[in-house]
């Protein structure tokens, strides 16, 4: 499978405090890749510099490289809006515009220029039936997305991050803020998304990791321990710290 992210020595320092030391990982396309670690360990902050999130945080210093299809993100030749529509991010708890479920989902196509009414139908159509919530909203698109319950809402998100077709989608702990049964829907619909997107998850939930990805990072104290299949970070950690953490010892 092709290399679709990839991170080189990179550092991340919020002020003086180093909170990513020294990261290498290649994530690979149409993969489910998972990170897991104890609160406070970096995996948001990792997560946010694959978008340059992180830009908008006062203070942080990056260095080494982060590449997309090969191409440094932290280039001067990079646009940013450009690599944020390519690189999707949906957050911790769902965030809907106080707006229609239709122009939540319109919203990011119609930032990017397009203004055409059958185009922005087929578009919030085609994204609602991936994020699987159509049926659920498709005879109610004019009604408020803060009337939606959490989990429709997180599926709103979703769609809204595929409204404008990325490549990737980042997912920050997308289902930490819903019950068992939306989580067990987002997550069924994660794995159908695999098919078409490279998927980044931070979880603290390792039953989900185990469930959904492909291979697991697992990060402490700002570095990537272990990187390997699910399966054999899971049944085989080579490293005495992952197994102390996936048994429960810590964390
Ligand atoms: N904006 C910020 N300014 C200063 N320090 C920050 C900032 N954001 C995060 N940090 C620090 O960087 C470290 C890593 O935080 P980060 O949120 O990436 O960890 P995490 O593994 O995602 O944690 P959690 O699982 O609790 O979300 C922590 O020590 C945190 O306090």
């Amino acid at each position: 499978m092709k290399v679709k992210l990839s991170a080189q020595n990179l550092n991340l320092h919020y002020g003086s405090f180093q909170a990513l030391k020294e990261i290498n990982i290649d994530i690979k396309e149409k993969e489910i890749t998972a990170f897991i670690g104890p609160s406070g360990c970096g995996k948001s902050t990792f997560l946010r510099s694959l978008n340059r999130m992180n830009d908008l945080i006062k203070g942080v210093t990056i260095d080494g490289n982060v590449l997309i299809d090969n191409q440094d993100i932290y280039s001067s030749k990079i646009d940013v809006v450009e690599l944020r529509k390519k690189v999707g991010m949906v957050f911790q708890s769902p965030n809907p515009f106080p707006m229609s479920i239709y122009d939540n989902v319109a919203y990011g196509p119609r930032v990017h220029g397009n203004k055409n009414k059958r185009k922005l139908n087929e578009i919030v159509e085609k994204s609602l039936k991936q994020a699987a919530l159509w049926d659920e909203v498709k005879d109610n698109l004019n009604k408020s997305a803060l009337s939606l319950s959490g989990g429709q809402q997180q599926r709103l998100c979703i769609a809204r991050v595929l409204a404008v077709e990325p490549e990737v989608l980042l997912m920050d702990e997308p289902t930490s803020a819903l019950d068992p049964i939306s989580t067990l829907r987002v997550e069924e619909l994660v794995q159908k998304l695999k098919k078409d997107y490279t998927i980044v998850i931070v979880t603290h939930n390792m039953q989900q990791a185990a469930r959904v990805s492909d291979v697991t990072a697992f990060f402490l104290t700002g570095e990537i321990i272990e990187y390997d299949i699910t399966e054999n970070i899971f049944t085989k950690p080579k490293d005495q710290r992952t197994e102390d953490y996936i048994t429960g010892r810590f964390g």
